[in-house]
């Protein structure tokens, strides 16, 4: 998908967005690039390359390595990860969150776990998923015009795996807000089978909290 129709979708909201500043622009193609390495890293995970295809990718990663290397910055003018108007925020730690419908309460969307988060026997590595939840429900608890919150903790129900390459529907929720602390729930579902809910406080931070 280019950087135009990932824009264009009606994949989030104004809403969803968030309070954390600006969304850096970015150089055009940015999205469709990590798009690629999500695909890139999903064959690398999958495939049994001969030595021959391992040495010339070795070399080839390496040699993007040192020319990026230099253009490191400050986190603060990263793209990486600050794209929230991109689906999965132009980064790839987490799989690839679809929005389809969100407000200041509650949020539902897809996501389809690639060959990369395989744990074992076609299912989701159990470590993928928490990281999910706290993607939904850390960009809930801090979408609109709520100040900025950190998670206290998360915790998650396997109820059954979680398979990976099909497409998977999610969905979260405001439990209830009490002084600076909200709870959030969320679930993660395969048609009528429920994979896994989750359960997380959420602490408002206090000014000059990192
Ligand atoms: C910054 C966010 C950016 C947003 C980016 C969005 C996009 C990214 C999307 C991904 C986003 C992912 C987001 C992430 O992953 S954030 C990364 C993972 N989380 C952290 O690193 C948080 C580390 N912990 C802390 O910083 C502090 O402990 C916090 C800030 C959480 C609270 O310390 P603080 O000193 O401020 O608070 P307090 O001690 O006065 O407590 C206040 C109240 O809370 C209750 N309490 C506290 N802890 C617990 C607990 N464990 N169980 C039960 N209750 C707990 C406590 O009893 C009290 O209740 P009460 O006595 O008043 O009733």
């Amino acid at each position: 998908m280019s950087d135009e129709e990932h824009a264009s979708a009606p994949h989030w909201s104004e809403t969803w967005r968030g309070v954390e500043g600006q969304v850096p622009a970015g150089p055009a193609g940015y999205g469709a690039m990590i798009d690629t390495l999500r695909t890139f890293l999903d064959d690398v995970a999958a495939a049994s390359p001969d030595e021959a295809i391992v040495a010339a990718l070795t070399q080839d990663m390496a040699g993007w390595s040192s020319k990026l290397r230099p253009l490191a910055v400050p986190e603060a003018e990263r793209i990486f990860a600050h794209r929230r108007d991109l689906p999965g925020r132009g980064q790839t730690m987490s799989p690839q969150l679809f929005i389809d419908e969100a407000s200041a309460e509650s949020v539902r969307g897809h996501v389809t776990f690639g060959d990369y988060y395989l744990g074992g026997n076609g299912a989701v590595h159990g470590g993928a998923i928490p990281l999910l939840f706290d993607e939904i429900l850390g960009r809930l608890s801090n979408a609109g015009t709520q100040k900025r919150s950190r998670t206290a903790f998360l915790h998650v129900d396997f109820r059954s795996i979680t398979p990976i390459g099909k497409r998977l529907q999610i969905r979260g929720w405001f439990e209830y807000e009490e002084g600076r602390k909200r709870l959030l729930k969320a679930d993660l579902r395969d048609g009528d089978t429920l994979c896994a809910e989750a359960e997380g406080l959420f602490v408002e931070l206090r000014p000059g909290q990192p």
